[in-house]
């Protein structure tokens, strides 16, 4: 793929919009598909996003699509960012358009909830032997969209597709690092996100900082656990793509899994905060693909799976953290390294 080759992104959101600004600030030509044709014409028109990043002006390079199909034949690289529930049906509808030899890079946070498959599962059995590169780390949106300084990082077995993606979202004020460890990267993208409703919870509680940075601690402790028995590399969960991400997500009120955690901390019900909140809040369909491949490994993750237990409503937050507080003391750490037990 050239410097020049068009890109797609597909997802009219908060991260594919802010996503797409970045690659045609970077004078990338960039189209936005969104399947809202009544959204699309209104973002044509006002070149604002006005439901999901309403004080950023679009870039007058941008181009906006509502059809998809014309888009997937003639794009150089597709950058996908819907939420996870929609991956596959997006993949699904494009596979027939997609030619050989074009890149499919993703920067959606979960798994399939419908199969618990990863997200780079589904691109290998949709689009095989393209090459395939997830975009993630500390990123939200709104400070990407406003030109504050970010880092993330683009992991792919094709070490040129993820230099590629790396170099057309890469400037001054976003640094996009690249790796190879696609799973421990995915794997991370979508474990934050469970993990900073623990911190909300505790905060929503106030708990207090000590509880915060306890959590965050044993949180990157989980991810490590279940990163070991899955293959991942333990340098990618220290990187953006875990230890980053779960700081950004765990501390930052701009997140929407860790507001989830803040109202249910603060009694409302999760019905409400997921309706109040307004947009995707990735961690209510990941936790149980968490907790699946954990016992289908045999990990325990104590925080994880009360979070499952409060956001499935058997527990209170009281109820959960307090059973997260009564479990026994143990040493910090396994001394022959970090093994499967929590
Ligand atoms: N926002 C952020 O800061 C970041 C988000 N991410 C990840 O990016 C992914 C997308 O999140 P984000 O953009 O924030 O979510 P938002 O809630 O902001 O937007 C979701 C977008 O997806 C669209 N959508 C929903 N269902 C479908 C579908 N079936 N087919 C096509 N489009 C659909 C929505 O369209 P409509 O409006 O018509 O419902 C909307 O445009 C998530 O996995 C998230 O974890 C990753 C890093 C940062
Ligand atoms: O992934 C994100 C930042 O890196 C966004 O987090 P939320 O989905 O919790 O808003």
């Amino acid at each position: 793929m050239s410097a020049t080759s068009p890109v797609a992104v597909l997802g009219a959101g908060s991260w594919g919009t802010a996503l797409a600004v970045q690659l045609a600030r970077n004078g990338v030509p960039t189209t936005l598909w969104g399947r809202s044709p009544q959204a699309i014409v209104e973002m044509a028109t006002t070149r604002r996003n006005a439901r999901y990043l309403p004080e950023l002006e679009l870039p007058g390079s941008l181009q906006l699509s509502a059809t998809i199909e014309p888009l997937a034949r003639d794009a150089g690289t597709i950058l996908i960012a819907v939420p996870s529930h929609a991956f596959d049906g997006v993949l699904a509808a494009i596979a027939p358009w997609v030619a050989p030899g074009v890149g499919i890079a993703w920067a959606t946070k979960g798994f399939d909830p419908e199969s618990g498959r990863f997200l780079h599962e589904l691109v290998a059995d949709r689009l095989p032997g393209r090459p395939a590169a997830v975009v993630t780390g500390p990123s939200f949106a709104r400070e990407v969209a406003l030109g504050l300084p970010t880092a993330l990082t683009v992991h792919s077995s094709d070490a040129a597709f993820a230099q590629d993606v790396a170099q057309k979202l890469h400037s001054p004020f976003f640094r996009a690092y690249t790796g190879s460890d696609v799973p421990g990267a995915e794997l991370g993208g979508a474990m934050k996100n469970v993990l900073a409703v623990a911190t909300g919870v505790a905060d929503g509680m106030q708990m207090g900082l000590n509880a915060r940075a306890g959590l965050i601690t044993r949180g990157l402790a989980e991810m490590l656990r279940l990163g070991g028995a899955l293959g991942s590399r333990p340098e990618t969960l220290m990187g953006l793509a875990g230890l980053g991400d779960l700081v950004l997500t765990c501390t930052g009120d701009l997140s929407r899994n860790r507001r989830l955690g803040l109202a249910l901390g603060r009694g409302v019900g999760l019905q409400q905060a997921v309706a109040e909140i307004g947009q995707v809040v990735e961690s209510v369909q990941t936790v149980d693909t968490v907790m699946k491949l954990a016992d289908a490994h045999g990990v325990e993750l104590p925080i994880t799976a009360l979070v499952q237990k409060v956001l499935h409503e058997e527990l209170t937050p009281t109820e959960g953290m307090h059973a997260l507080l009564s479990r026994e003391q143990k040493p910090e750490y396994p001394e022959a390294g970090l093994r499967a037990e929590g």
